[in-house]
């Protein structure tokens, strides 16, 4: 039986859930049975947003096509941390309208403790056969197979949904030549829909911060026919989202800075918190990160912001900075996985594995500046060699990555940058665009 989110928990004021956003401040709490109660503080009436959740619903719903009568169904695949935050921020928001949406999330297992969650729908595909709007909130990693089982699904659909994928991480595929898949990719090759309905939604974002109403933005990225719908349908006060075209660049970015947020937590653990070690880490980390983007796209430039901002958050809230700390501090090990209870998925160490295994291809390779002779782009990456030593070939410790901050012969940061920039190492082919026929 598919449970719809329980409103009748929510505190209604005048027969309207009393959103954080419509009352000025509030603080919430989360109850046993994980409902947001929200309670708000004394304040004057916050300043009436340009366009009401109604209209804002209203012109969604239109644009999607839905009939008076038929609500907009929308989806979330994956309960976890960000999964279950970010459909609850769209429940907040809208789920007092019960005739005209219904907002619900699926996830694998029954939750056989306690009360099951009003908002879980444990079959997935009675969740997703007929939703309009999909929530991705797996990780990259499982975006691939459970899409696939979507896919299956959905064969004989009529209406075309649209899909909003929250996951950060790639995969490194090698054939027809080496390039880059990215969960929005994954999603479109499982299910056939057709890649201008499918966006990615990515910011600098620590999801219990958002379910604390803390100030955050994010960048909804895809065809501008619906990112520019849907950053207005999902802009929350508390949640500025803003909309761009370049979906694969910065879908990229969102794994990439997850690979060197591993390493500063490692760093962090190591240096005893040493303020000068983390900024030479840094220093070099971006370094990399930068140089990376140069292989990637043309306009590098443009992903400096996004890229960093989302690197700084994970540095400092992370989970993929708590899992470097802890393997460095001994508490966890590599051969343990990538998900843990409590925490989630890691999703950085799947992205080392990518990013090493696509940068060490020797079709890949470029001049190297000073030595003038071909060298595989990772070899410019001595940070990125040294995490995949650590995490995959288990045959270094976490030292190894200080080893690789005081390598004599690390170039200094600024030189890689400076590399990446006279020399046009964009490789077109990394993000499945045919290949340039000769390089620059
Ligand atoms: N947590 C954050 O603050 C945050 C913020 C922004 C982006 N993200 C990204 O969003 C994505 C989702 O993040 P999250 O924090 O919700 O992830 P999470 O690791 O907390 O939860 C993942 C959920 O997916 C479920 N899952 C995993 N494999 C599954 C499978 N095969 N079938 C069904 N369910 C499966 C897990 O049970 C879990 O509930 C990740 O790529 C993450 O990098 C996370
Ligand atoms: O908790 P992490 O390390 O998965 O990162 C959270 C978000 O990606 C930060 O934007």
């Amino acid at each position: 039986m598919i449970a719809e989110l329980a409103t009748t928990e929510m505190p209604y004021a005048n027969g309207h859930a009393v959103s954080p956003t419509v009352n000025g401040h509030a603080n919430g709490h989360v109850h046993s049975n994980g409902i947001h109660k929200l309670h708000t503080i004394a304040s004057p009436p916050a300043k009436r947003a340009a366009q009401s959740a109604e209209e804002r619903l209203t012109e969604f719903r239109s644009l999607v096509g839905k009939a008076d009568g038929d609500p907009l169904r929308i989806v979330g695949v994956g309960a976890g941390a960000w999964g279950s935050v970010f459909v609850a921020m769209l429940q907040d928001a809208y789920g007092y309208m019960r005739d005209k949406v219904q907002i619900r999330i699926w996830r694998r297992e029954k939750m056989y403790f306690g009360a099951l969650l009003e908002n879980v729908v444990t079959n997935l595909q009675e969740a997703v056969w007929d939703a309009d709007v999909v929530i991705n909130g797996l990780p990259s990693t499982e975006t691939r197979p459970v899409f696939e089982e979507i896919g299956r699904y959905w064969r004989e659909r009529r209406t075309v949904p649209i899909i909003i994928s929250l996951a950060k991480g790639v995969e490194a595929a090698l054939s027809p030549e080496p390039h880059i898949v990215t969960p929005t990719q994954m999603i479109h090759d499982a299910t056939n829909v057709p890649i201008d309905r499918i966006l990615y939604l990515g910011g600098p974002n620590i999801a219990a911060e958002i379910y604390n109403m803390e100030y955050a933005n994010a960048r909804i990225c895809g065809s501008e026919q619906w990112g520019k719908p849907l950053a207005r349908f999902l802009r929350q006060p508390h949640f500025m989202v803003w909309e761009n075209p370049d979906l694969v660049t910065h879908e990229v970015m969102g794994g990439l800075k997850n690979v060197y947020a591993i390493g500063a937590g490692m760093v962090a653990a190591l240096t005893n918190e040493s303020a000068t070690s983390k900024s030479v880490y840094f220093a070099h980390c971006t370094s990399e990160m930068v140089f990376i983007t140069h292989l990637l796209t043309e306009e590098p430039e443009k992903l400096a912001g996004p890229l960093l901002a989302d690197t700084y958050v994970t540095l400092l809230k992370g989970r993929n900075a708590w899992y470097g700390q802890k393997v460095a501090q001994g508490e966890l090990r590599p051969d343990m996985g990538d998900s843990f209870q409590g925490k989630g998925t890691i999703q950085g160490v799947s992205a080392v594995e990518a990013f090493y295994e696509l940068l060490r291809q020797p079709s890949l390779s470029v001049m190297h500046p000073e030595d003038h002779k071909m060298v595989i782009p990772v070899e410019l990456c001595p940070i990125l060699q040294t995490l995949y030593r650590i995490l995959i070939r288990r045959e270094a410790t976490s030292e190894a990555i200080l080893e690789a901050l005081r390598d004599e012969n690390m170039y200094d940061p600024r030189r890689r940058i400076e590399i990446a920039q006279n020399k046009g190492f964009y490789l077109p082919q990394l993000l499945g665009s045919p290949r340039v026929l000769h390089q620059k």
